[in-house]
């Protein structure tokens, strides 16, 4: 279990997070959601180590890591724009995290995440020769075959559009469900968060504003900033789908 203890920070005298208290299980998928600057990405990256804490505690299977590096902790990350190397071709960007650590993962598991991410075909290519779903897939491999004890995802699927978006939504839900992957995810997308996790952490301005399964979430909003913020925004979404079935049927 990943327990968060009444973590804060600030930046230039700004608080940013304010005494966030979190426990996340093993296995389970959770989404943090909120506005742009609500203090997401502050969030993840204080659970990875890039980013010091001014106070509070991480507590990784009953053991304090506040203090260890980012590289001790085991952690790994996805980022937003996947920071692929462009002189390296799909294969070599796979394998890149393992250069240190050559024994992590076998052989036959390294050929089982790339067919189950359907990688194969693409394995000799240049990364500018890829479309942006299988980049963001390569990506995901380099961090999955160094296995980390916790996947931290950072808008995974904001730079890919539709159908592509779904086909990438099941496949790390899949994933993260096979191994068994703790994972915390960041979105600013209401419908991502709730369609994707175990359980949707929504932050607004620094502190929690409902920590939840996504039913909790839709049947049970904490309050007005969850009620306007995420419930009114899927409903837009909805309406707005409804009003065009509507137009093209009449
Ligand atoms: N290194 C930094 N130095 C100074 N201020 C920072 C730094 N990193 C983040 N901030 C500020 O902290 C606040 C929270 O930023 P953060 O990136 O965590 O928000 P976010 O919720 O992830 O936003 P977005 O969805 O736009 O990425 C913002 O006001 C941002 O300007």
């Amino acid at each position: 279990m990943l327990e968060l203890k009444n973590i804060s920070k600030k930046f230039d005298g700004k608080v940013v997070l304010d005494g966030i208290n979190l426990e996340i299980h093993n296995g389970e998928i959770v989404s943090m959601l909120g506005t742009s600057g609500s203090g997401k990405t502050t969030l993840l990256n204080i659970i990875l180590g890039l980013t010091a804490m001014d106070s509070g505690s991480i507590i990784f299977e009953g053991t304090d890591i506040s203090k260890v590096s980012m590289k001790d902790r085991g952690f790994n990350i996805v980022f937003q724009d996947y920071a692929l190397f462009p002189n390296l071709n799909a294969y070599k960007n796979i394998v890149y995290g393992l250069k240190n650590k050559p024994d992590v993962v076998s052989a036959g598991e390294l050929d089982e995440l790339i067919d189950f991410l359907e990688l194969r075909l693409h394995l000799t290519k240049r990364i500018d020769q890829l479309s942006g779903g299988q980049k963001q897939r390569v990506a995901l491999a380099r961090t999955l075959a160094t296995k980390p004890k916790i996947l931290l995802l950072d808008e995974p699927l904001s730079a890919l559009d539709g159908v592509i978006k779904e086909t990438i939504k099941e496949r790390i839900k899949a994933i993260t469900k096979k191994y068994k992957l703790t994972t915390i995810i960041v979105t600013h997308d209401p419908e991502e968060a709730l369609t994707m996790s175990d359980k949707v952490l929504i932050i607004d301005k620094g502190t929690i504003s409902q920590y939840g399964t996504p039913k909790q979430v839709i049947h049970e909003p904490n309050n007005n900033f969850v009620e306007e913020f995420i419930l009114r925004q899927l409903q837009i979404k909805r309406d707005n789908i409804y009003q065009l079935f509507k137009e093209c049927h009449a």
